[in-house]
C-alpha cells in the first residue's frame, strides 16, 4: 500500500505549522492534524473536551463512529518542548491518510488541552511519527500510524516535502523521484531518544567556507524553527545588520529590512542550503519592523532541532528499515 496527502500551512503568512487531512471512523470524520516526527502520540480534539477549550477546531466524536472501540482503562498525558500539553483517554478506530488505511489505530482523545492548542484553531490534533517508544499511553503504550502501516506498505518509508508558504506533501510507502533533484544522502539514526536523531556534518553561513563539525539533532516536522548551538548562532547573526538576542522576544531578532545570509548544513558530503527568505521568519508582532529569526539557540532545550525552516529546504526520507535511516535531497 501507499498513501499521499497534503501538508498545508496553518497560516497564510508564516509557516507556523502544517496540517494534513485525515479520515477517522465510520462514516469517516475528517480532521486536519499536525504530522509530528518529534513525538509519538496520535491525539485529537474530541467530544470529551470542555467547550471552553475548543475554538474552531474540528472534533472527533467516537460515539458517531460504528468502528470506534474504547480502549478501557487506558489514558495518556503528553508535554512538549514549548510547554504545551494535552491528556485524555484512548479509542481504536479506522484511520486513513491519503488513501492508506490502518484499522484499529489508537486514536487518543483529548479531555484537556493547554491554551496554546486551544488558540491554534487550525490544528485539530497531532499524528506522532517518532518512534513508538515515546508514546505516552498507559498501562500499554500504543503504536504510531507509521508502525501500524509499515507491514502493509510497499516500502517502510514516509517522506516530507514541506514548502515555504505553500502546500507540500507527505508520502507513505514510496519515494517519489519527481519530488527531488540529484541523489538522496542517507545517514544513520539513533533511535534510543525516540526521535529521528542524526548527526549533521557541519555548516556554512552564506557564501562562507564550510565548518566541518558534528551536530547531533532531531528532524522535527512539528517544530517551526531551527534550534542550534549558540556558537553557530553567533557566527550567523554576526553577519546580520542590527541583529540582537532579545530577552523580550526570547531569541534573535533583527530589522526586517536587514540583508540575511543563507545557511547551509551538511549531510555527510551533501549540502542543504536554507534560503535567507526562510530565516526572516516573521515580524515579532503584527506590523512590526522587527523580525524574529528562523535560526535560534538550542541552549535552553538541551537538544538541537531541525524544524520546518530546515526541512522545507529539502526532500526528507524517513526510512523505517532495520536500522532506520534518514535521507536528505535537494529539490
Ligand atoms: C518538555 C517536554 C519534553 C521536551 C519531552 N517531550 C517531548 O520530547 C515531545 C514528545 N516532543 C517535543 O516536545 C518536540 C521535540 C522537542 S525536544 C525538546 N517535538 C514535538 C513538538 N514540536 C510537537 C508540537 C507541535 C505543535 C505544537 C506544540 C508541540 C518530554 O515529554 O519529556
Amino acid at each position: 500500500d501507499t498513501g499521499s496527502a497534503a501538508a498545508i500551512p496553518v497560516n497564510p503568512n508564516y509557516d507556523i505549522a502544517y496540517v494534513t487531512p485525515v479520515s477517522i471512523g465510520t462514516p469517516p470524520q475528517t480532521l486536519h492534524l499536525d504530522f509530528d516526527t518529534g513525538s509519538s502520540d496520535l491525539w485529537v480534539f474530541s467530544s470529551h473536551l470542555p467547550a471552553s477549550q475548543i475554538r474552531g477546531q474540528t472534533i472527533y466524536v467516537p460515539a458517531n463512529s460504528s468502528t470506534a472501540k474504547l480502549l478501557a482503562d487506558h489514558t495518556w498525558s503528553i508535554t512538549y518542548g514549548d510547554g504545551s500539553a494535552s491528556r485524555g483517554n484512548v479509542y481504536v478506530d479506522n484511520f486513513t491518510v491519503g488513501g492508506l488505511t490502518v484499522e484499529n489505530q489508537a486514536v487518543q482523545c483529548a479531555l484537556q488541552v493547554s491554551t496554546s492548542f486551544t488558540r491554534e484553531s487550525n490544528i485539530d490534533g497531532l499524528v506522532g511519527l517518532g518512534f513508538s517508544t515515546l508514546n505516552t499511553v498507559v498501562p500499554k503504550s500504543q503504536l504510531t500510524f507509521f508502525d501500524n502501516a509499515k507491514p502493509h506498505m510497499d516500502e517502510p518509508v514516509f517522506t516530507a516535502d514541506l514548502k515555504w508558504k505553500s502546500e507540500g506533501t507527505y508520502d507513505f510507502g514510496f519515494i517519489d523521484e519527481k519530488k527531488y533533484t540529484g541523489k538522496i544522502t542517507y545517514v544513520p539514526v539513533n533511535t534510543s531518544p525516540g526521535y529521528w536523531t542524526f548527526t549533521s556534518s557541519g555548516y556554512a553561513v552564506g557564501s562562507g567556507n564550510f565548518s566541518a563539525t558534528s551536530i547531533v539533532g532531531i528532524a522535527d516536522t512539528g517544530t517551526s524553527l531551527v534550534y542550534l548551538p549558540p556558537s553557530i548562532l553567533t557566527a550567523y547573526y554576526r553577519q546580520v545588520e542590527g541583529a540582537t538576542s532579545s530577552r523580550t522576544y526570547g531569541g534573535y531578532v533583527f530589522p526586517c529590512n536587514s540583508k540575511l545570509p543563507s545557511f547551509t548544513f551538511g549531510i555527510g558530503e551533501a549540502r542543504i542550503t536554507i534560503p535567507s527568505s526562510y530565516i526572516s521568519y516573521a515580524p515579532v508582532t503584527a506590523g512590526s519592523s522587527t523580525c524574529f529569526g528562523g535560526l535560534q539557540s538550542s541552549s535552553s532545550l538541551g537538544i538541537n532541532i531541525w524544524g520546518d525552516v530546515a526541512l522545507k529546504a529539502a526532500f526528507v526520507v524517513f526510512h523505517g528499515g532495520n536500522p532506520p535511516t534518514i535521507g536528505w535531497a535537494k529539490k
